[in-house]
């Protein structure tokens, strides 16, 4: 049976689950969840997710949602395919859960709120707060200094592959990378060079164009 994606075209959420698939070249479906008429708050969703957020997964008896356990799950479940995306070796693996946990805690809280204002508030006619701006821009710049170390010692976040700890950046990031928050990350070489790199990739391309036609 193939695997069903159901989310939001817009949803980052959704689209990290997006990512994961096409990094471990996995023949999926994805499944529109009309957030606009609620079907996300609908009982035939909360069955998914009782928490009634995009995206959830089903492969076969398996039901899951929380993007990040996703992409574990399928990182996990479908090892012989694709990218690896994880490490197998204690110390590595450690490595790759702290900025997996960097990304959910310090990362996505800021960007996202940045995207928020930049992006979505765009999208739903609404005006960007500048003061919310200023401040989220101010907090990213503080987190973006600690990737900026970090990525002068490897080529990616928790070594010399691309694993889960790059690729959960990839939806927030590409939203980010077309409004003024661009320059933090142009403004740092090593944080410009992984950002371009990561958005540049093939599975990510692909995770684009689903988002343009859906
Ligand atoms: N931690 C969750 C967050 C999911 C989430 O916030 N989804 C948003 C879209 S990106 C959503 O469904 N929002 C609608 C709502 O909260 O009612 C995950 O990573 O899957």
């Amino acid at each position: 049976m193939v695997i069903k994606v159901h989310g939001s075209p817009i949803s980052t959420a959704t689209f990290r689950v997006v990512a994961a698939v096409h990094e471990k070249e996995l023949e999926y479906e994805f499944v529109p969840v009309d957030m606009k008429s609620g079907a996300h708050k609908h009982p035939d969703f909360l069955a998914l997710n009782p928490f009634g957020q995009v995206p959830a997964l089903e492969d076969g008896d398996i039901k899951l949602f929380e993007s990040r356990a996703i992409t574990k799950y399928l990182a996990y479940t479908y090892e012989n395919k694709g990218t690896p995306l994880i490490y197998k070796e204690g110390k590595q693996m450690a490595e790759l859960a702290v900025w997996m946990e960097v990304e959910a805690h310090q990362f996505d809280p800021v960007a996202s709120k940045l995207a928020w204002e930049l992006v979505y508030k765009k999208m739903f006619g609404m005006e960007a707060d500048a003061a919310a701006v200023q401040e989220h821009e101010t907090k990213l710049a503080k987190v973006l200094d600690v990737y900026e170390a970090q990525l002068s010692k490897c080529k990616y976040l928790a070594g010399d592959s691309f694993t889960l700890a790059d690729l959960h950046h990839l939806p927030v990031m590409h939203y980010l990378m077309g409004t003024q928050a661009k320059k933090l990350f142009d403004e740092r070489p090593h944080v410009s060079a992984w950002s371009k790199d990561i958005l540049a990739r093939p599975a990510w391309e692909k995770s684009i164009a689903l988002q343009k036609q859906a």
